[in-house]
């Protein structure tokens, strides 16, 4: 069966193509063709990268500001010129789309309908930066495919079982009734890496207690018991918790207050402050991208350096209340760009709870790891790094719907 993924984020569309038999792999198989579109470079011009699972590569720049015209592009390049892989698009058995957003209503992967689009649409003020992208790839994929089914897969769905103290805001009541509750996101790679984890450590997912800390642009931490999320840091949008590359993550909403007090403060410029020019890019006014943190701190630049230090500190305490969580710990795991890439940040984070005997292997942790246990051999608990693969759990999504 070919299962064609659409991951789309704000600035980029990132999509991949597998094909699998009737037995699911333990591991992700690597795609056959996989594709990214990037907004980011130029206004108004796309840049496309093709790679195809036989080493061919594309590139190409093309003149887009429309997602539609954009992933018709994309597709294209699936079934001609030398990333060809499939004869004709008649050959895809269903789309598997990432939903960031799905609200109370969708706790587990569904089969999109004139409802389910009605429902992320809706859901578009929770998330503004995702789920409107996530609606145009949806849409634009029915116009080019027509009567292929295509399912959403929710970030959401991962944590439908928090239990009501994590869940409910200590606010009026009716907030609850209104839908205004911790949702929490990044549910896709938080369920990938448990099950991962499960496996690198050779025990039974239901025995383990986990912290996954998926830190990339956006940043949030889950406690993990029995592979079943019992808290987490992002709430009702994707802004609350930590501390992240251009988000905000948790602050005193007594500063909402005092903001929406001045005259000229609109909720789209609030918006625009709080999701697009807080967090590390706020603070360092250098970059977003922690690679470029790194770089500025080596350089001296003590905005950068005040930024990693808040960045750290947001972290150990956000771990330290999923612990509380948990009451106890069998492995804590990063994940993600920053997570994955960055020794000077799992190192930071782990020293907090050095005093509990949780203690890194320094070689392990700066030598590229990749899903390896970076622990001690001594230390009381597992330090796990995982390479997420979002597209592969959507795809197996799409393939147990159809199974
Ligand atoms: N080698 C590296 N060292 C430190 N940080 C890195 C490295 N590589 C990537 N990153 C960080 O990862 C972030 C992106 O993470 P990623 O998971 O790809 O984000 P997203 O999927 O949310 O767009 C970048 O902004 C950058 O800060
Ligand atoms: C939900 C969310 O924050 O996603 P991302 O990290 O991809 O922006
Ligand atoms: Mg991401």
């Amino acid at each position: 069966m070919k299962i064609l993924v659409l991951n789309a984020g704000s600035s980029s569309q990132k999509s991949c193509l597998y094909e699998l038999n009737d037995v699911l792999p333990d591991r992700p198989p690597q795609p056959v063709w996989e594709a990214k579109i990037d907004w980011n470079h130029r206004e108004g011009v796309a840049e496309l990268k093709v790679e195809t699972a036989s080493g061919t590569e594309q590139k190409e720049e093309f003149a887009s500001d429309s997602r539609e015209a954009a992933i018709s592009r994309m597709l294209e390049t699936l079934w001609q010129g030398k990333t060809q892989v499939i004869n004709s698009l008649k050959e895809i058995d269903i789309v598997g789309h990432r939903v960031v957003h799905g609200g109370q209503d969708y706790q587990q992967s569904t089969l999109i309908s004139p409802d389910v689009k009605e429902a992320i649409a809706r859901l578009s003020v929770f998330a503004p930066v995702h789920n409107p992208a996530n609606l145009e790839g949806i849409e634009a994929l029915e116009k080019i495919l027509e009567n292929v089914p295509q399912v959403a897969v929710f970030d959401t769905a991962f944590h439908a079982q928090l239990p009501p103290a994590a869940f409910v805001y200590p606010g009026p009541y009716e907030w609850l009734e209104n839908g205004i509750r911790r949702y929490g996101f990044h549910g896709i790679s938080h369920q990938y890496c448990a099950r991962r984890a499960a496996q690198i450590l050779n025990r039974d997912l239901t025995d383990l207690r986990l912290i996954s800390c998926h830190l990339g642009n956006g940043c949030s931490l889950a406690a993990i018991r029995g592979g079943v999320s019992v808290d987490t840091t992002m709430g009702f949008t994707p802004l609350d918790g930590l501390m992240m590359g251009s988000r905000s993550g948790a602050i005193d909403p007594g500063i909402i207050i005092h903001l929406l007090r001045r005259e000229d403060l609109t909720s789209e410029k609030l918006d625009n402050i709080l999701n697009r020019n807080s967090g590390l890019k706020g603070i360092s006014g250098v970059s977003s991208d922690m690679r470029q943190i790194g770089d500025a701190i080596a350089q001296g630049n003590e905005r950068a350096q005040l930024a990693l230090d808040i960045y750290i500190h947001r972290l150990r305490a956000g771990i330290a209340a999923m612990l509380a969580s948990l009451g106890g710990l069998d492995a804590l795991i990063f994940t993600a760009g920053v997570g994955e890439n960055s020794p000077v940040v799992r190192s930071a984070a782990c020293e907090a709870f050095g005093f509990m005997g949780l203690k890194l292997d320094g070689e392990k942790n700066q030598q590229s790891p990749v899903d390896e246990d970076i622990a001690a051999v001594d230390s009381a608990a597992r330090v796990l790094v995982i390479h997420t693969q979002e597209d592969w759990e959507i795809a197996r999504e799409c393939w147990k719907l159809y199974h």
